[in-house]
């Protein structure tokens, strides 16, 4: 296959990495350039893929992929922004679990990067996001929003990247701020249901790789919107999609609505 754009993976180990380079190592435009680990990571004293560069240093990688595709670590994202921002390089950032403060620091750090960001990278999700937007923009306030989702047992963050999008687009869709309506926990004696509330509900268990439901509950009806996972390869795909969309972009923010066009 001649001439692949090389991409730097970071976080090339693990489960989001293996995906990603899985799917590398036949794709017709991007090949596997380099691969970014933490600093003491066993794979930077050998054990990792052959032939490419394994790496603790963002800018390292970068000088020879510039094009990093990244499902980390929030502070690990900062600083892979930061580096892919000094050259400007495109940088997909698939990591979750940014607080306000480093989702400001993320942002402030990649000017420059032509990034794409997206708490889920997967066609069918980012598709659900509008119908969420859609279908809460055309229901009245008698109908409660609840999002409820589900993962594997080793997720860190919680409620997760694609419930925030979800929840995100319930309340643009209501004309309302999530920050004021969202109700993320539940214990004890909480009393009734606060109107307008989006409310979000976490399982987390064995190898589920990722679930997600919107319920609209109104009186004597429900509607339930639902997102079923069963294979990462469709977050790795997207996120390719988006790296290959993004070369050559000016710098900028984009997301998964801009790569898929929908
Ligand atoms: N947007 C989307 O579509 C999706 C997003 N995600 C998100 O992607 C992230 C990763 O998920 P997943 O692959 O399951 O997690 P894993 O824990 O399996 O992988 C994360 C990888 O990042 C590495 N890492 C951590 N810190 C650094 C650092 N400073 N520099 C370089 N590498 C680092 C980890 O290394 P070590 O093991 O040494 O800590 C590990 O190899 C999560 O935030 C998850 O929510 C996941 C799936 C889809
Ligand atoms: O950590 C995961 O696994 C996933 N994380 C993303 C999220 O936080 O929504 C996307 C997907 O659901 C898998």
């Amino acid at each position: 296959m001649p001439d692949r754009t090389p991409v730097t993976v970071a976080g090339a180990s693990g489960r989001m990495g293996a995906a990603l380079r899985t799917l590398l190592h036949d794709h017709p435009t991007l090949r596997l350039g380099a691969c970014l680990e933490r600093s003491g990571h066993p794979w930077l004293s050998g054990g990792g893929p052959q032939g490419v560069p394994v790496t603790d240093d963002p800018a390292a990688a970068l000088a020879v992929a510039p094009v990093v595709v990244d499902f980390t670590a929030p502070e690990a994202s900062v600083a892979i922004a930061r580096a892919a921002a000094a050259r400007g390089a495109v940088h997909v950032i698939g990591t979750t679990g940014f607080d306000a403060d480093t989702l400001a620091a993320l942002v402030a750090a990649g000017q420059g990067a032509v990034s794409v960001r997206a708490g889920n990278m997967s066609l069918g999700v980012n598709l659900l996001v509008q119908l969420t937007r859609r279908v809460a923009a055309a229901l009245g306030p008698e109908f409660d929003i609840e999002i409820i989702e589900a993962h594997h047992r080793a997720k860190r963050d919680a409620p997760s990247g694609t419930a925030l999008m979800l929840g995100e687009a319930a309340a643009e869709g209501r004309g309302v701020a999530l920050d004021t309506a969202a109700e993320r926990a539940r214990d004890g004696l909480c009393g009734p249901r606060a109107d307008g509330a989006i409310g979000f509900a976490v399982v987390r268990g064995g190898d589920i790789v990722g679930e997600h439901d919107v319920v609209f509950a109104g009186p004597g009806e429900r509607i339930v919107l639902r997102h079923m996972a069963t294979d990462r390869t469709i977050f790795a795909r997207g996120a390719l999609k988006a790296a290959d969309w993004a070369l050559g972009r000016p710098a900028g923010d984009y997301d998964m609505l801009d790569v898929l066009g929908i």
